[in-house]
């Protein structure tokens, strides 16, 4: 179904409440990888350039519904207002009086930032009376946050009770992207699956298993199946209510011939940090305690590497280590680049995630993909087949149109 676009709407002189995902990696306080922000400048641009005033709204991290300083949006405003060359207004509220006056004495073309919306208890839980407080700021929600349409919340989803939603050039890119890929993927098709939201991403498993014809699991993913299948993981990430969950996605991939890849060997140490002892343990032998996996190790690599070669399409969300820190990035940036070696070759190949983007960014192999898409689960969710959320909270063309 065609979406209804910010393209499809006279701007002038209107108040947009636009939905983005400034979800950005930050180290101590300084943002890593800004792709989240670039990515969404074309609709900013336009809608300022055509006489609308921009309330942008954001969620950064998962503060739980508190107000805690390292997740606000403030330094994300200033590095917006730089890549724009033009005044941010950041109000540090989600609404009341403060938001009110700086609507009020703001004018066409100007845009404000709120602070982030998971400051509010309401906004996962897509509260209504929240979703309303938003939408009474505007006159139309603008959603281009296609990094956060696998999740049903008051700023993407609630809030299009009140007013209608359109698309964004970016959430329009996305769809039409991931679609093409993967309504029909020219096989083989490769999927690779990393990272850290262990028991969000888990579950799209089950359902890739009818659509890819091999799957490879590395990042913090690969302890939950390695311990299902009663391997010594010592202290690696395990999400240990997801075992059975693992040892059900296994038993499946065996009945439908799927190849379900796992590391052989890790990279691992005793501490999350830089410069400390790493050690190579094969998995076979086991992870001894006190030390954890934290990234994939130079056979996996291999097999992995053998696993992509000549594949016709690829899927890859998740890093493969801890790729922040040196010592750990190496199973991602091989992966990375076998991937770009694939695409060269004519594969289409798709990276998302906002860590993931950020790791092909750091690799400078950004340009050597087919799409690097600004959402992880949402992409997963969306190759997986399911309709998000997000999405279908936006209005539909030919609704509008009747
Ligand atoms: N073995 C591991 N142990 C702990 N964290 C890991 C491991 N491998 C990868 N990670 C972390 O996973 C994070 C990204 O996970 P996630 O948010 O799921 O990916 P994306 O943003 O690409 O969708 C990175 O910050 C990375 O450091
Ligand atoms: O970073 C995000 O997803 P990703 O890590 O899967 O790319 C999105 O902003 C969603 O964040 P959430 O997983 O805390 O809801
Ligand atoms: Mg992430």
């Amino acid at each position: 179904m065609e979406k209804m676009t910010i393209k499809d709407l006279d701007l002038n002189g209107k108040k947009l409440i636009m939905r983005v995902d400034f979800n950005v990696p930050l180290k101590d306080g300084i943002i890593t990888d800004d792709t989240r922000i670039v990515e969404a400048l074309p609709t900013i641009k336009y809608a300022i350039e055509n006489g609308a005033l921009v309330i942008l709204l954001s969620h950064l991290g998962r503060p739980k519904g508190e107000r805690k300083p390292e997740f606000s949006l403030k330094p994300v405003a200033q590095r917006l207002s730089e890549l724009l060359d033009k005044e941010v207004i950041f109000v540090p509220e989600l609404y009341g009086e403060p938001v009110n006056k700086a609507i009020a004495n703001a004018n066409p073309g100007d845009i404000i930032l709120l602070e982030n919306t998971r400051f509010d208890k309401g906004e996962t839980k897509n509260d209504p009376e929240l979703a309303k407080k938003w939408a009474e700021l505007a006159d139309i929600h603008v959603n281009d946050a296609f990094g956060t349409a696998h999740r049903a919340h008051a700023s993407n989803v609630g809030i299009a009770q009140y007013i209608p939603s359109v698309a964004g050039f970016l959430m329009e890119k996305e769809i039409k992207f991931l679609s093409k890929a993967t309504s029909n993927p020219e096989k083989p098709y490769v999927v690779i699956l990393g990272g850290a939201k262990v028991s969000d991403k888990i579950g799209v498993i089950t359902n890739l298993l009818n659509k890819a014809d091999k799957i490879l699991i590395g990042g913090a993913m690969m302890f939950t199946f390695l311990k299902a299948l009663g391997k010594d993981v010592g202290s690696s990430l395990v999400e240990e209510d997801k075992l059975d969950l693992a040892k059900k996605i296994l038993d499946s991939a065996k009945e439908k011939g799927v190849e379900f890849i796992l590391p052989v060997d890790a990279v691992c140490a005793q501490k999350i940090e830089s410069g400390v002892e790493k050690k190579i343990f094969k998995i076979d032998e086991g992870i001894p305690e006190g030390w954890m996996g934290l990234d994939i190790g130079p056979e996996s690599i291999n097999l992995f590497e053998e696993k992509i070669a000549n594949a016709k399409t690829i899927a890859w969300n998740g890093p493969m280590g801890v790729f922040e820190i040196e010592d750990f990035e190496n199973g991602t940036k091989e992966i990375a680049l076998a991937i770009a070696n694939e695409t060269e070759k004519g594969a289409t190949t798709i990276i998302g995630g906002g860590d993931s983007a950020a790791a092909i960014s750091k690799f400078k192999l950004k340009d050597k993909v087919s799409h690097v898409s600004t959402g992880g689960g949402a992409s997963l969710e969306f190759l997986e087949g399911k309709e998000l959320p997000g999405i279908a909270a936006i209005a539909n063309k030919k609704k509008i149109e009747d």
